[in-house]
């Protein structure tokens, strides 16, 4: 049994067919021993134990054309892990810990081109360096039922004569597949739902409507789909059929205009402890079952009954599992992206009933004013792009204290939602969502005392790091590594970062100690809310 697991991040979606770099992370007890599941029995001598760089080996054949994987042996190992280790113990944090994850068959949502002719379709990723599309049914990254999905794809392609797109001239009809697994199938054991997971398939489709002429292709198209593979077909592999329209000649994937053709509307997979929903149009996870890992590892950094404020929130996934796990007192998710909100509001709809938190989701650019969503919260969790965190967000980061200052001194317009007149920031809020706890509870005004930092992008997290550890008023408690990418060079890294109460950091001590004055630290934020607020029940 493989015990590995890991972890990937989504690149951007301009970006991500071209780039060699898939985010990446990975988890282990520490980052050195070769994973468990290599160790063949030791009482027998004719059984030795592999060499990990051969057994957690790629083995595509797909490796020397295409752009997805950098790198094909040591897959427990990405390169960049020593360089990880060491500076987080050049930090003070021995005890960096790598998570393998699951070594292959990790990929559950994939965005391919499509492209060559209807009777050669070329469904894949781009050639390093070049727009020519690399065919990849056998990749070893993709969950199984992706690669099946892109079989079928390929097939109705060839059978209904459907033009891939070509980007000289701006014509054909498909421009790219991205296919989503949802592995959350509860009437199947739970050791069979992975393999088994149904795929989501959204078709970029290259007109601008459902009114166009090629639409009868369209439609003919999801059929071929759902006929031979729908809900009452024999095998049973999709789980809907979705369109985006696109006819822009620029590299971005997806255009606005999203329509639900066949299948199950919603998708929702399982993790962090809750049902989670994820429209296509919104940002979702790659490596679901490292996703899961790192959420369980980052619900024990937050403190029971914490007030959290989640930056670069996509659909919420992050902050809603933090809500339940911890019982938050509140939980704030401030997110560019408007397609999320429909998820997030159909996630918050299958919360357990006892939650009692006040939630929100605001439709905002956390570079615009970042201060007014960190004050109140106890706890802020950023889970930036891989370019990093916004100058501003950072720059506030390392002066929280002066900020508060300055809103209480000038009793900033930004904190009174009743008097704002800026239009764009009353645009956001009346998008926003906003669910009440039951309790009643009096306005905070703390100010973060833990960051908890998610990353996908080395070069710009070792960047803010440093940035956010000069200012003094931060120092490095924890760092985890998940192989979210395995293949590749990225890791994604989990940070801990708590903040000096008063001037500057104070060195941070080691051993026992530290431990026992950590844990009473955790329970001193909850103790004090019991004081305080007896009716709210923990
Ligand atoms: C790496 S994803 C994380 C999403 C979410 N935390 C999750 O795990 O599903 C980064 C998210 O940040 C959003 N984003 C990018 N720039 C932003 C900004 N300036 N303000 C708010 N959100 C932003 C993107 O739309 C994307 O949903």
């Amino acid at each position: 049994m493989v015990l590995l697991l890991f972890s990937i991040q989504q690149p951007s979606s301009s970006s991500l067919i071209t780039s060699r770099l898939a985010q990446c992370s990975v988890r282990t007890q520490t980052a050195s021993p070769p994973p468990q599941s290599l160790s063949l029995n030791p009482n027998n001598t004719n059984n030795p134990i592999p060499d990990p760089s051969l057994t957690c080996a790629l083995q595509c054949q797909h490796f020397d054309s295409c752009s997805g994987c950098s790198h094909e042996w040591n897959l427990h190992r990405p390169l960049i892990l020593d360089e990880a280790t060491d500076f987080f113990s050049n930090l003070g944090v021995s005890n960096f810990t790598f998570d393998t994850c699951r070594l292959w068959g990790w990929r559950c949502r994939a965005k391919l081109a499509v492209r060559g002719t209807s009777m050669n379709p070329l469904i894949g990723l781009y050639q390093e360096g070049t727009h020519n599309v690399v065919d990849i049914p056998f990749c070893r990254a993709h969950h199984p039922n992706i690669n099946a999905a892109v079989e079928l794809l390929r097939q109705g392609i060839i059978e209904l004569d459907v033009e891939p797109y070509d980007e000289d001239e701006g014509t054909g009809e498909l421009r790219y597949v991205q296919m989503a697994v949802t592995t959350y199938n509860t009437s199947l054991p739970a050791a069979e739902r992975y393999r088994n997971g149904k795929v989501q398939v959204a078709l970029v489709w290259n007109s601008r409507n459902e009114n166009s002429p090629s639409s009868e292709k369209l439609n003919a198209l999801a059929n071929f789909l759902w006929r031979n593979s729908g809900s009452s077909s024999k095998v049973h592999l999709i789980h809907s059929v979705w369109v985006n329209f696109q006819t822009s000649t620029n590299n971005i994937i997806f255009g606005n205009r999203w329509r639900h053709l066949l299948g199950e509307r919603d998708f929702w997979e399982h993790v962090g402890g809750i049902d989670i929903s994820l429209a296509p149009s919104s940002f979702g996870q790659a490596n679901t079952r490292a996703f899961d890992s790192l959420l369980q590892k980052l619900h024990k950094y937050v403190p029971y009954g914490a007030s959290v404020t989640d930056l670069y929130a996509g659909a919420g996934a992050i902050g809603l599992s933090v809500a339940v796990a911890r019982k938050c007192r509140s939980v704030k998710c401030i997110e560019i992206n408007k397609e999320s909100k429909l998820s997030f509001e159909k996630t918050v709809s299958r919360l357990p009933k006892h939650v009692d938190s006040n939630i929100s989701w605001h439709h905002a650019d956390t570079s615009i004013e970042p201060f007014s969503w960190l004050e109140g919260s106890d706890v802020v969790v950023v889970d930036p792009p891989r370019k990093g965190l916004d100058p501003s967000l950072i720059d506030v980061l390392r002066n929280l204290a002066s900020y508060a200052r300055k809103a209480k001194a000038s009793e900033s317009a930004v904190l009174k939602v009743k008097e704002e007149k800026r239009p764009w920031i009353l645009r956001e809020r009346e998008a926003s969502i906003q669910i009440e706890s039951k309790t009643t509870w009096e306005k905070s005004q703390s100010l973060p005392e833990t960051l908890i930092y998610i990353s996908c992008g080395w070069e710009s997290f070792k960047e803010d790091c440093r940035s956010l550890l000069s200012s003094k008023r931060w120092h490095l408690e924890k760092a985890h590594g998940f192989n979210f990418f395995p293949g590749t060079e990225s890791i994604e890294v989990l940070a801990v970062f708590k903040r000096a109460s008063g001037g500057s950091v104070k060195k941070k001590k080691t051993g026992k100690k530290k431990k026992k004055k950590k844990s009473q630290k955790g329970d001193t934020l909850k103790d004090e809310r019991q004081k305080k607020e007896p009716s709210f029940s923990l």
